[in-house]
């Protein structure tokens, strides 16, 4: 079989990227909610969270969208990953995305369930990311019977170096083939020590959402497009063909040549 290319979205603005986002995320979650009743979703932190709270908390009058509401109460949230530290702390991915998103849902959209590491092992970081594998299998059913956990939806970011996740160019975990959440203790990234779901979780996801925007992806896009060499960024889009759909601004793909997408 032939492989399928990544979708590239390109929008003028991040405002355009936040409303399609929206969109996507209606597909997916009715997609999820048809399959097995609920919508698992796992998100990063860095820059997406805002963009997020820009696609969600935007609630159109009249949601003129075949696939509904956004209905948090069948949401249930992961981390694809997370920096080793208390929740409250100023580093914490979900402290960021109760800031900027979870905090501000109105009542009437629903409550989350939301899937934090679990702060009693922040001393052990092999601890931490098997507490969290823990948390996966109670969601998902145990490993014996599934290989891998399978998401309805990934957000993810793609720093400026290539990374996704956790996971960083050249870097040993890139490799890991067994573990569903990894510790890292030398993140090139700060702070060090985190915990990040493992590239073959990354790659079986139904679905995959890169978000990008800013001049200062464009080097990287380049690369990740143009050029794939191996950034695992450029990994996740070898693995997941068109399963994998990259929402940016045209800011961080000036000069990329690889072809963009409508998105309908
Ligand atoms: O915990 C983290 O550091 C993030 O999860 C990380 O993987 C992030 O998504 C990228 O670094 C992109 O960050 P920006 O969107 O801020 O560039």
């Amino acid at each position: 079989m032939p492989k399928t290319q990544p979708n590239l979205f390109a929008f003028p603005a991040v405002d355009d990227v936040a409303a399609a986002l929206r969109s996507y995320i209606l597909q997916s979650q009715a997609a999820g909610i048809t399959r097995h009743g609920s919508f698992k979703v796992a998100v990063s932190g860095g820059s997406l969270p805002k963009t997020l709270a820009a696609a969600l908390l935007a609630q159109p009058s009249s949601e003129r969208n075949a696939h509904g509401v956004i209905d948090f109460s069948k949401w249930e949230i992961f981390f694809a990953d997370e920096r080793a530290v208390p929740l409250d702390d100023a580093d914490s991915n979900y402290a960021l995305l109760k800031a900027e998103l979870l905090d501000k849902i109105p009542a009437d959209q629903g409550k989350p369930t939301v899937h934090t590491l679990d702060a009693a092992h922040l001393d052990d970081i092999q601890e931490l990311a098997d507490q969290y594998e823990h948390t996966l299998v109670s969601s998902f059913a145990s490993r014996d019977s599934v290989r891998l956990p399978i998401f309805d939806l990934l957000l993810l970011g793609c720093g400026p170096d290539g990374h996704t996740c956790s996971l960083f160019p050249g870097h040993p975990l890139l490799r890991e083939t067994s573990a569903w959440v990894a510790p890292i203790e030398d993140s090139p990234k700060p702070p060090r020590r985190r915990i990040t779901l493992t590239m073959p979780v990354i790659t079986h996801a139904v679905r995959i959402a890169f978000v990008a925007t800013g001049a200062s992806k464009k080097d990287v896009m380049k690369q990740i497009f143009d050029t794939p060499d191996g950034l695992p960024c450029a990994l996740v889009n070898e693995a997941a063909g068109d399963r994998c759909s990259w929402f940016v601004d045209e800011a961080a793909v000036e000069g990329v040549s690889f072809p963009r997408r409508a998105f309908l």
